[in-house]
């Protein structure tokens, strides 16, 4: 049963057309990864499925009850402690006064956040610790849906890896369904169980592939091989590489 369906949607900014005829189904419990290079219109159609903008063209539905964002900028309140910023989702979610400390001490477990770093604003936090502020707030809240939009590009690869397990953990033990965009096909198939390309001009899904084999029995080795089999051999992850060509730019 899908969670979330995007049926023909499209998009354009100013008259100019970013999104076209775009069909896509979320199933409950499934991680969807939608893969493309930079400029695509991957956030964008995020963004519209989250409902943040609203499409052009075509039809959402949202079969979820609560759903969650996690952004690359981790976008915390500058004025407000790590667990201050963790509880404002409590309140603006109308979860109860009363079950907020054993919920922001659960999350906290989840995202490996110790009680010193839950009492320090976000001038004294890394990047890594903002985000995992960033993925502590989208799970207190409880949701059975969360949007990834490219969490972890402006992260280190050690980072970026801690990041991806503290996502498949806390999906393992949920019943969470998502859509996690990322330009980067290795961690497409390390976090989801599809992986959806989107044509390099926002033109329709170009294809995807489900990933038989369970998220945690995944070595390197196989998600090596996985990414180098549907990069030579499915035309629809041919535009496909891991290098982000902002970085090279
Ligand atoms: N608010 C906006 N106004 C005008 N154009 C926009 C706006 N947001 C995005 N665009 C344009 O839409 C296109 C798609 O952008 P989008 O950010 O969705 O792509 P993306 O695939 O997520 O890229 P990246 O991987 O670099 O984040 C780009 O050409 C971008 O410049």
């Amino acid at each position: 049963m899908s969670v979330l369906s995007l049926d023909k949607v499209g998009h354009a900014f100013f008259g100019r057309t970013i999104l076209d005829g775009i069909d896509l189904q979320v199933n409950a419990c499934e991680i969807v990864a939608l893969v493309g290079p930079s400029g695509c219109g991957k956030s964008t159609l995020a963004h519209i499925a989250a409902g943040l903008i609203e499409a052009r063209a075509g039809r959402i539905h949202r079969g979820y009850a609560r759903h969650a964002m996690i952004f690359q900028d981790p976008a915390l309140m500058p004025w407000a402690t790590a667990e201050a910023n963790i509880r404002f989702a409590l309140k603006m979610a109308g979860v109860p006064r009363r079950l907020h400390r054993d919920r922001l001490r659960r999350v906290a477990g989840q995202v490996a956040l110790q009680p010193d770093d839950m009492v320090k604003y976000p001038s004294e936090l890394s990047g890594g610790m903002k985000q995992r502020v960033s993925i502590a707030r989208a799970l207190v809240t409880a949701p059975d849906f969360i949007f990834f939009d490219e969490p972890f590009t402006a992260l280190d690869v050690a980072l970026k890896r801690r990041m991806q397990d503290i996502v498949i953990a806390a999906c393992a033990s949920g019943d969470l369904s998502g859509l996690f965009i990322t330009h980067d096909l290795m961690e497409a198939a390390r976090v989801a169980h599809r992986v959806a390309v989107l044509d390099t001009r926002g033109n329709g899904i170009l294809g995807d592939r489900e990933l038989v084999l369970p998220i945690s029995d995944r070595s390197d080795r196989w998600l090596h091989d996985w990414t180098q089999d549907v990069r030579r051999n499915d035309p629809a992850f041919l535009h496909i590489h891991d290098v982000d060509e902002r970085q090279i730019a």
